[in-house]
């Protein structure tokens, strides 16, 4: 049997720790091609060519600095190159440069192909709405697409820190597959079929997370934070429940993608810290996100922008008042010390 090629589309924080996972695993296992092309969003760093950095100190000196990436992984600044003849491509760009990375790949993608999404985050749909970034890939690459969503800081998986993560697939060959390209003696993995819960979760945690920075930015308190992840996690439930997958299973939302996802981004991810810089500095998001993240992407914000569009237009938003809340905060609509008042009369404590 022919060995799978795997391709990695994306090099930022979370692209360059996964593929120094991936990387690692396939000078081990004989299924998988012992080179990994990494798409690279070309861009100078000091002077030189990111992709040829990484190529010469196999180090991602901008998104990763102080991490060794294996031979293996090959950085391609060509993203049809880097994706020539991929059996499987893991996509790991911000959400906000998916529609025009798919329409780039439209049509040149084996179709025996399969996708695995860890992007966290939505796209905008034809005619409002939003879509399941898996959807986006999907219907560009005409292939298959799963997704992987976790408590994943990057710099930590990087690190080797023991932690878990859970990939949603429908195919249960396929499943294995990936599992095995992925998983590592710390970085532990869990399957479900219950695909949409685990994308729909990885994308509105990043909400949430922004609540929890504006909640130490008005110094509340653990017991306000926690009430404040309580209630994002009833909202995402409910998020599912009213508009996804009728037979989900709420045990999804113990997975890592769920409850463990909330913890660790509410604590250590970029858009709580943002959103504490917002209100202590009063800044706007573009600015903080340019100052402090050293080209990395806040999704929160944005995705507040859209879930809150979609449940205006159907008329949901008083049934998810912490999302509409922040939302009205990022974009300056409401003060961050409205929060509490805009959750005080939570559907939860009726
Ligand atoms: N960083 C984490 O800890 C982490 C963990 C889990 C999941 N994620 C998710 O992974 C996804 C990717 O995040 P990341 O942290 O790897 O990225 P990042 O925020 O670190 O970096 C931004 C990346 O976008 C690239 N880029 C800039 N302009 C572009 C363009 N026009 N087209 C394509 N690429 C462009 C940059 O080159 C850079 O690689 C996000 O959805 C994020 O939510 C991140
Ligand atoms: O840094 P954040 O806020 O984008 O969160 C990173 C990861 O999603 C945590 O799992």
């Amino acid at each position: 049997m022919s060995k799978l090629r795997v391709s990695i589309i994306g090099s930022g924080n979370w692209g360059s720790a996964i593929a120094k996972i991936v990387g690692k695993n396939v000078e081990k296992l004989s299924q998988f091609e012992n080179r990994v092309n990494m798409y690279v969003y070309e861009e100078m760093v000091n002077g030189k060519k990111l992709s040829e950095i990484i190529n010469e100190t196999h180090e991602n000196v901008k998104y990763l600095p102080n991490h060794k990436l294996p031979t293996t992984i090959i950085a391609v600044p060509d993203l049809l190159k880097a994706v020539e003849d991929a059996d499987i491509l893991i996509f790991v760009i911000p959400h906000q440069f998916v529609k025009n990375v798919g329409n780039q790949l439209a049509g040149k993608i084996k179709n025996t192909a399969i996708a695995l999404s860890l992007i966290k985050g939505f796209d905008i749909a034809e005619g409002g709405g939003i879509e399941l970034i898996s959807n986006v890939i999907t219907k560009h690459l005409q292939i298959p697409c799963s997704v992987l969503m976790g408590a994943n800081l990057a710099n930590e998986v990087a690190d080797e820190k023991f932690c878990e993560t859970t990939i949603g697939c429908h195919n249960p060959k396929t499943s294995l597959i990936l599992k095995e390209l992925i998983q590592t003696p710390n970085f532990r993995v869990v399957t479900t079929e219950d695909v949409e819960t685990v994308e729909v979760c990885g994308a509105l945690k990043n909400i949430v997370a922004c609540g929890a920075g504006f909640s130490d930015g008005l110094d509340l308190g653990d017991n306000t934070k926690a009430a404040i992840i309580r209630l994002g996690l009833m909202e995402m439930i409910k998020f599912v429940e009213v508009f996804y997958d009728k037979n989900h299973k709420l045990s999804t939302f113990f997975e890592s993608c769920g409850i463990a996802d909330l913890v660790t981004t509410c604590y250590g991810g970029r858009n709580r810290k943002c959103s504490e810089a917002f209100v202590r500095t009063g800044r706007n998001f573009d600015e903080l996100e340019k100052e402090m993240l050293n080209g990395q992407r806040l999704q929160g914000p944005e995705t507040a922008a859209e879930v809150y569009h979609m449940l205006k237009c159907k008329n949901m938003e008083e049934k998810f008042p912490l999302f509409r809340a922040i939302h009205r905060i990022c974009i300056g609509e409401i003060k961050p010390k409205d929060l509490i008042d805009c959750i005080r009369q939570h559907p939860e404590h009726m």
